[in-house]
């Protein structure tokens, strides 16, 4: 018997490298890895322990504490106890509306801002108690013995709960006190107050308090930054998912001939004769086991997604060409993957190449500490030739060999979560985005939030263009209905109920739109500007963009930027989520731009001032309509190139001299015609003798716009008076040429 390394016994046995590792260490063998190499005496030893033991090392696995993703059920509310005692001083601190009202209570009462005394209410008999409320309460709630207290004969809660503000009817209600009781109470404090007036926390505590009442805040789960949750996956159900693998690289490396090449050779098991389609990511099946790339190569969108808080890169394939070594980006690359704590495994590629050294690559790397198994490290190198082919199956199983070992997991009965991948606006199907699941299981009718944005899922593509009805953990795959674009690296969920879907995707969309505008405000520089303006010869159309989320910000910033008629471009000066504000004109104005509004409209002053200030608004609800029409301004916009065109002949049959008008020429249209506006050349005798424009043309005595031909006339000409008997006069316009 040879020696063998760890994988490939534990393949051979249909067993895991990591069951093999703790065996051998049961053994009292120390082994680094799952490529640590077996020799032929531990072979033996494990055979025989194996036969007798599998049992045992499953056992021992299932007993082990869970590693990975490891997080609780997902709480909805979490309870706190605000104990309804706080210090006066904070109230003194916030004087407006129903809050403002406890400031005179406290100077009606004269009770003293310390907190040490509980009873801010309560007036005279209460002023000489000076217990603390919170300690009070049950001796309170018993017998209430004191005040109105005494005619109350239903029983006080102990505790009532609050999330954000309670009417006062509703504070009543959670009481057991009729509305009117509150409102005297607040009356008698110097605070008028209806049953539907909002109470704000401080004041419910205080009343609460003095009623002897503690208030528990109720914490409400924030659905809407969903994100903030990760991606819920519980461990007692997750079960195995294939992994998701970047390709990062230096330039010309081979990155994308790598994932041509797998892509090519390893289309999933069963989508065979599908057609190939970028959807940003795709699946190939390696040994009956899924592997998931991101066909995006290098590190730029790696990091894209991570700066937006995706993570869903599980493994990273750093290609280093063999005939050129380590590069400044093979570095940055084993940065990024470092940062994001993604396994690296390197693929020495182009080994094909008569100059191909990989020795010397694996030195390199060493260096930047990703050293190669066979060196005593714990990387794995694969020598590859991307073009030829070669060893791209041992790539494969090396990714399945890490995937194995890391055990990444989802939970596929779960309603989806995940990233976006990309995203753009087709003309015909609209915004189409594509998702990653990176847990549970996603459907055709999904309601779903994805970034600002949200929908119903309508219909879904997969890698090879087949249309699926559903799709789980790891799969990439293109869906449209939702309402707009999101950004790549976004994050999607999906919930129960469309409704819900709706009033989350609203209020991220508020608040992605709140947050834009603060940044926004303090961006706009005229200074800028005016830099901008100076810079170069270049024609271009500025342009101020202001849409309703950032989704159509940026696909109409994106298709804009991308409209080239002839050479004149478009120029975004600003693009931000909200309504045409004043600032938004001025800019405008100030750099004689257009300002697009997507979904959004000016306010009445930002009218007014646009219309003094005469900038173009125009509004769009269709992105499209936008497009085209900037298209259809820019070509009427270009400098148009003319050509001549002869619309007519005419003959001078008379002359008749006016002393104030100067000569007039009686003529005979033997051609085409004559029109007011068009140019003439008049002709003696061959020689264009004037070139100019007709001043004045009449039909007998009344003035013609045009003459036609076989008609008389009367011309005269600007500023030109020797016409003789006999010229001829040519009739012309000049005539735009349309750009093809
Ligand atoms: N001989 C040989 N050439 C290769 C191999 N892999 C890639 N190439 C060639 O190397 C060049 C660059 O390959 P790409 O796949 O475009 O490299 P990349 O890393 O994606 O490059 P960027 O996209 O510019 O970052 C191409 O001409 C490929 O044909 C290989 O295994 N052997």
């Amino acid at each position: 018997m040879s020696k063998m390394r760890v994988y490939e016994y534990a393949k051979e046995h249909k067993l895991t490298s990591k069951e093999i590792i703790s065996n051998l260490e049961g053994l009292g063998y120390s082994v680094k890895s799952h490529m640590s190499i077996i020799e032929d005496n531990a072979i033996k030893q494990l055979n025989k322990k194996l036969k007798i033991k599998t049992v045992t090392v499953h056992q021992a696995e299932t007993a082990k504490p869970k590693k990975k993703n490891e997080e609780g059920p997902v709480s909805q509310t979490k309870i706190k106890d605000t104990r309804a005692n706080r210090p006066t001083r904070e109230m003194n601190e916030k004087p407006s509306g129903v809050t403002k009202g406890r400031q005179e209570i406290n100077r009606k009462t004269g009770t003293a801002n310390d907190s040490s005394d509980g009873n801010r209410f309560g007036g005279g008999s209460r002023r000489s108690g000076g217990r603390r409320n919170s300690r009070s309460n049950s001796r309170r709630r018993g017998a209430q013995q004191h005040g109105s207290h005494q005619r109350q004969e239903i029983r006080l809660p102990e505790k009532i709960t609050l999330s954000g503000s309670l009417t006062v009817g509703q504070f009543a209600e959670k009481l057991g006190r009729p509305s009117t009781d509150i409102i005297k109470k607040l009356m008698a404090l110097g605070v008028m107050a209806t049953k539907n007036q909002d109470l704000d926390k401080e004041t419910v505590e205080l009343l609460a308090a003095d009623y002897g009442v503690s208030v528990e805040e109720e914490v409400v789960v924030d659905e809407a930054s969903f994100e903030d949750e990760g991606l819920g996956i519980d461990e007692e159900t997750a079960v195995i998912r294939p992994p998701v693998v970047t390709i990062m690289g230096h330039v010309d490396h081979g990155k994308t001939t790598l994932l041509d090449s797998i892509r090519h050779t390893k289309i999933t098991a069963g989508e065979a004769g599908g057609i190939t389609q970028h959807i940003g990511a795709y699946q190939v099946t390696h040994d009956g086991k899924k592997i998931t790339f991101l066909d995006t190569p290098g590190h730029a969108a790696f990091t894209t997604m991570r700066a937006r808080g995706a993570e869903i890169t599980d493994i990273t394939v750093l290609v280093v060409a063999a005939d050129d070594g380590v590069m400044p980006q093979t570095i940055e690359a084993i940065h990024h993957a470092r940062a994001a704590k993604v396994p690296i495994i390197v693929a020495v590629n182009k080994i094909d190449k008569p100059n191909a050294n990989p020795d010397h690559v694996m030195q390199e790397l060493s260096e930047q500490g990703l050293v190669p198994e066979d060196w005593g490290g714990d990387t794995i190198f694969v020598k590859i030739s991307a073009k030829k082919g070669t060893g791209i199956d041992d790539l494969l199983e090396m990714i399945l060999l890490v995937a194995e070992i890391e055990e990444f997991k989802a939970n596929p009965e779960k309603l989806a979560r995940g990233a976006v991948i990309e995203a753009q606006l087709d003309k015909g199907k609209g915004p189409v985005a594509t998702l990653l699941i990176q847990n549970g299981t996603l459907k055709i009718g999904d309601p779903i939030v994805v970034g600002n944005t949200f929908g119903r899922v309508r219909a879904m593509v997969n890698d090879v263009g087949r249309r699926v009805k559903k799709v789980g953990p790891s799969t990439p795959v293109e869906i449209t209905g939702l309402n707009n674009v999101p950004l790549a690296g976004d994050q999607f969920i999906v919930f129960e109920d469309e409704k819900k879907a709706r009033q989350i995707g609203e209020i991220r969309a508020e608040r992605a739109l709140i947050t834009e505008r603060k940044e926004t405000t303090s961006k706009v520089s005229l200074d800028d500007l005016f830099e901008k303006i100076k810079e170069g010869e270049m024609k271009e159309i500025n342009v101020v963009i202001k849409a309703d989320v950032q989704g159509s910000v940026e696909a109409l910033s994106g298709s804009l930027k991308k409209i080239d008629v002839d050479g004149v471009k478009i120029n975004i000066i600003h693009a931000g989520v909200g309504g045409i504000s004043e600032s938004d004109i001025i800019l405008a104005s100030a750099s004689n731009a257009i300002i697009i509004g997507f979904n959004v409209r000016p306010d009445n002053h930002a009218k007014k001032v646009a219309e003094e200030e005469k900038v173009d608004i125009r509004l769009y609800r269709v992105i499209y309509d936008a497009i085209d029409e900037m298209e259809a301004a820019m070509k009427g916009m270009l400098d148009p190139e003319y050509k001549e065109k002869v619309i007519g002949q005419l003959e001078v049959r008379t002359i008749f001299k006016v002393s104030k008008i100067g000569t007039i020429a009686g003529c005979y249209v033997t051609d085409g015609k004559i029109s007011k506006d068009a140019g003439i050349r008049l002709v003696r005798n061959g020689v264009v003798i004037y070139e100019g424009h007709v001043d004045t043309l009449k039909r007998f005595k009344d003035d013609a716009k045009e003459v036609k031909s076989g008609f008389e006339c009367g011309v005269t000409l600007e500023n030109f008076n020797d016409i003789k008997e006999g010229d001829t006069m040519e009739a012309y316009i000049m005539e735009e040429v349309q750009p093809k």
